[in-house]
């Protein structure tokens, strides 16, 4: 079995480095003319998989959106997830799921189990009980070619407080991806990090052998021009920015949309050449 990375390295070569995130805001389903119900939902769900699916390498569904219409909002991600996947892009479920080890277990067979209805390319999960506990998931993704994205240095101004506090000499963000840095050593590139493209991080992410996802363009004020110099020492190769509302802000016109995330990704790719 490929291994995550060497699938997330063809994806972003064939499709480029920019990842559509599929987040349904209440406002957002209304400023499309949707209702904020299954129904509308599902419409949404349906726009974004035509959009998306054929042309981003990475589609990034927040769970979140989904989980307040309960079993529809769910039974639509699964379409989402399935949808998006058959048009050939990765799937990155937006679940940020973090728990002790035996918990974290089931987690991994929602997420990373091919027996599972949302089964996906990979999950964001949160280290923050010890990166020891993320364990089931790494072993989950690993023979399976899926891979784990951990939270080590996020796009939103209270991370800090966690993120920057000192262990050991390292800040707490630091010790994470060095820790992911550890399990990919094995060249599989299962494990990759969140570092938000909104700031000066100040990690070394040299050694990370693995894929970056940079949450922050657009709505939350990162340009791609930023990306350059906040990623200055990473091998952006691997780099993976991230937008949401930025581009979905473009619908509910399919053909507006899909040129809306292709112009923000070719603004991606010509500002790292
Ligand atoms: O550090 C992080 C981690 C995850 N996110 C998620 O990404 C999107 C961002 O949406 P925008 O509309 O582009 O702001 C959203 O789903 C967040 O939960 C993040 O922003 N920062």
């Amino acid at each position: 079995m490929t291994g995550f990375g060497p699938r997330f390295r063809a994806a972003v070569t064939a499709r480029g480095r920019l990842c559509a995130g599929i987040d349904p805001h209440v406002d957002l389903l209304q400023s499309w003319g949707l209702g904020a119900d299954p129904a509308g939902l599902d419409r949404f769900a349906d726009i974004c998989i035509e959009a998306f699916g054929s042309v981003a390498a990475v589609v990034k569904p927040q769970v979140a959106f989904f989980e307040p219409f309960g079993a529809a909002g769910l039974a639509t991600l699964e379409r989402v997830i399935a949808g998006c996947r058959d048009a050939g892009a990765l799937v990155l479920a937006d679940a940020k799921r973090g728990d002790i080890g035996s918990t974290m277990a089931a987690y991994a067979r929602a997420w990373l189990d091919d027996s599972s209805p949302l089964v996906s390319d990979a999950v964001t999960v949160s280290p923050y009980l010890g990166f020891g506990s993320l364990e089931p998931a790494l072993d989950a993704a690993r023979p399976a070619g899926r891979g784990v994205f951990v939270l080590a240095r996020t796009s939103n101004p209270e991370g800090a407080s966690v993120q920057l506090a000192d262990a050991d000499g390292r800040s707490v963000g630091q010790r994470i991806v060095d820790a992911a840095a550890a399990v990919n050593t094995d060249g599989a590139g299962t494990v990759g990090v969140v570092v938000g493209a909104t700031r000066a991080h100040g990690l070394d992410l040299t050694a990370l052998a693995g894929p970056i996802l940079a949450p922050g363009l657009g709505a939350q004020g990162a340009r791609a021009e930023d990306l350059g110099p906040v990623f200055a020492e990473a091998d952006l190769d691997w780099l993976l920015p991230a937008s949401s509302r930025g581009v979905l802000r473009a619908g509910p016109d399919i053909g507006a949309l899909r040129a809306s995330f292709e112009a923000a990704r070719d603004e991606v790719e010509s500002a790292l050449s």
